[in-house]
């Protein structure tokens, strides 16, 4: 279904597109946000970078907090802020905590209900929402697509570019949970979508047991703050994801960055060498 833009916002010399769309994989209607730079136009269209945001997140915190738009605007790429769930579904327990139900739809398709009935997060993302975007918006190359995301949102990015090979053709993370079937916030979102006995489907969106098996090549850039108090919990098991990477031979770069914290603060420090990342393989 197309897009209402319910708001038009200059930035960096483009535009920031606030839109609204029913979507039927969520089965409601889901809000988000584009940033067009500049460049783009229907005869020179842009390549497209997702920003996959974190718990309790809409499309709104990238878009106003990341501070993305002034290297994409340079760079001359696109972003879409996607929200991070559906919304109101009136699921029982739907709103009750900050790590499951809204706004931690975990970018998985729900198989256990009454979860499945909407929160098919990873469908929105990689079928439904691009197409949409490509058909309405030809300012964008939807052969040009990379991914990035923070926390919930950077397992969101590294397991939605292991899972679908080709789709992406660049990957990065902030502070990303990386190992969900080995932390709290993972095990409960996994039982509460999957069943707490389902762990083979568990592993299937699991980044470090994806990356074990993965075929492909990688380049995946990583931050992850030593102040970030979620990576002290052990939450996102960095030093997991990259020992995978290197007993499967695969290019991981993680970045320990000293003294940053889990906030907005610190994407918006290293969100312009995300956008560099990308921009190596979608500007080429
Ligand atoms: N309220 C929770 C913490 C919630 C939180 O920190 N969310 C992060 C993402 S965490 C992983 O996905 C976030 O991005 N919040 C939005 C923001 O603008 O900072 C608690 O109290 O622990």
């Amino acid at each position: 279904m197309s897009f209402e833009i319910t708001a038009t916002i200059a930035s960096f010399g483009g535009k920031l597109l606030k839109l609204a769309h029913h979507a039927k994989s969520t089965s409601c209607q889901m809000k988000l946000n584009l940033y067009l730079p500049p460049s783009a136009t229907p005869k020179t269209p842009a390549p497209l970078l997702i920003y996959l945001a974190g718990l309790t997140c809409t499309g709104d915190n990238g878009a106003e907090k990341g501070f993305f738009q002034a290297a994409a605007s340079k760079k001359g790429i696109a972003i879409l802020y996607p929200d991070t769930s559906p919304r109101g579904l009136n699921i029982a327990g739907e709103d009750e905590s900050y790590d499951f139900g809204s706004g931690a739809g975990f970018y998985v398709d729900a198989t256990k209900e009454p979860w499945s009935k909407g929160y098919k997060m990873e469908s929105y993302i990689t079928d439904e929402l691009p197409q949409a975007v490509f058909s309405q918006f030809r300012e964008i190359d939807g052969g040009r697509v990379g991914i990035t995301g923070h926390s919930m949102g950077g397992h969101g990015a590294i397991s939605l570019f292991l899972r679908h090979p080709g789709m992406y053709k660049s990957c990065s993370a902030f502070a990303p949970i990386t190992n969900p079937s080995e932390c709290a916030w993972g095990q409960k979102a996994f039982a509460g979508y999957f069943g707490e006995e389902n762990k083979s489907k568990w592993a299937e969106h699991d980044s470090t047991e994806l990356l074990k098996k993965f075929e492909g090549e990688t380049d995946i850039l990583i931050d992850v703050g030593t102040g970030d108090n979620f990576y002290k919990q052990g939450q996102l098991l960095p030093e997991n994801f990259e020992k995978a990477a290197k007993e499967a031979g695969k290019k991981v770069t993680v970045r320990y960055q000293e003294g940053y914290d889990h906030s907005y603060f610190f994407i918006s420090s290293f969100a312009g060498e995300h956008v560099e990342h990308a921009a190596r393989y979608l500007c080429k």
